[in-house]
């Protein structure tokens, strides 16, 4: 498995990314009001990342007969199924594994992706990013024969779901059943607060982890080196899907040849863009313009030996100016007033 390719004087050939995991509406609730209703689901927030920054990907979801958003990679329709659902409380407080952003339920779940569902081609990146437990071991099983490296968010794998009102709890990721399969698996990333249910100094020896931790950033252990990655300074609006569009940025960067600090990096610069939108961002054309160039600014630098893995500080300050190229709607602006957010 390789984790850091090395440095090549071309650029790498259009690489194929498989994203598996469930379309879902997302309901805003605060104070008792639906403040919000948008799409959700990992696998729409990391097209969204990919699409807009033209690397090709292939979806794999599943939606009911009420799924109601255009999309660019259109789902598996059951007709039978209704769409899964979460509800998102923003005034309830910690919730009872310590999430102290929002209180999610899953209040409906469409049907699983099965092996079968999955293409029998080849792919170079697999994306297990399931929302609400669609991912079953046979699935991540089939990915891992597939593709050559697979990126999971341990969200698709840890999650479980109060059978009377649907409040996400997390089990201990050794008990999910997924556990066989994680020495075949290239990443895991984690937020803070999920990070408590693996025990990170065994999963560092297995694969790559990434934790994010919000407005901080994000650290990457993996064997015996930590690096922790700077953050890009947001005015958070909605934290849904920050986790998301960092996933789908650090694929980006890996995809395009970066080392993983930098390829981490571009993943807290579309988690940092994401908090400041409800629902999915619409990227910026000239910033996107901006971020390509200075993915191939460095991957030059890369390839010349002058940057250093570490050496992110230059990496940072020539990607800050980029977010400012981002207009924000009237909409989102007056939302920015008032957050969505609890107080971190
Ligand atoms: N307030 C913020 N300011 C700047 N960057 C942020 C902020 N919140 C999140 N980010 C960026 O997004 C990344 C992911 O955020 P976070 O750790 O909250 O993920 P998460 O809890 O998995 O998100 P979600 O479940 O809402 O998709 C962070 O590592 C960081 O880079
Ligand atoms: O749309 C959101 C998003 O994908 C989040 O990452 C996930 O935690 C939620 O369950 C989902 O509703």
């Amino acid at each position: 498995m390789t984790l850091n390719p090395p440095p090549s004087q071309h650029s790498p050939p259009n690489r194929r990314v498989l994203i598996v995991g469930n379309y879902c509406h997302d309901v805003l609730i605060q104070n008792g009001s639906v403040v919000a209703e948008t799409l959700g689901g990992a696998a729409s927030f990391i097209s969204n990342v990919l699409d807009s920054s033209s690397v090709s990907c292939e979806l794999v979801s599943k939606v009911g007969h009420d799924f109601r958003y255009e999309v660019t990679h259109s789902p598996i329709v059951v007709p039978e199924k209704a769409t899964t659902v979460f509800e998102a409380y923003f005034d309830l407080g910690v919730d009872v594994i310590g999430h102290a952003d929002r209180v999610l339920k899953r209040v409906s779940a469409c049907d699983p992706i099965l092996p079968s569902d999955i293409p029998d081609s080849r792919f170079d990146f697999g994306m297990a990013v399931g929302v609400g437990g669609e991912i079953l071991p046979e699935t991540l099983e089939k990915m891992v024969e597939i593709c050559d490296v697979v990126a999971v968010d341990i969200q698709a794998l840890i999650r479980v779901f109060d059978p009377v009102d649907g409040s996400v709890k997390l089990v201990d990721l050794r008990e999910s059943g997924f556990f066989h399969i994680l020495h075949r698996i290239g990443y895991l990333k984690a937020s803070s607060d999920e990070a408590f249910f693996m025990d990170v100094e065994q999963m560092k020896q297995l694969c790559c982890v990434v934790v994010t931790n919000g407005e901080k950033g994000c650290r990457i252990y993996h064997k015996d080196d930590e690096t922790m990655v700077p953050p890009f300074v947001a005015k958070q609006v909605d934290p849904t899907g920050a986790g998301d569009s960092f996933l789908g940025g650090l694929v980006v960067g890996l995809v395009e040849g970066l080392a993983v600090p930098d390829a981490a990096l571009l993943g807290n610069f579309f988690g940092s863009i994401t908090v400041e939108h409800i629902g999915q961002p619409k990227f910026d054309l000239m910033m996107l313009q901006r971020v390509k160039e200075e993915v191939q600014r460095r991957k030059k630098q890369r390839n010349l030996s002058i940057s250093h893995n570490n050496d992110q500080e230059e990496f940072h300050a020539r990607l800050t100016p980029a977010r400012f190229s981002c207009v924000d709607s009237p909409v989102q602006t007056e939302l920015l007033v008032n957050g969505l957010s609890c107080d971190r």
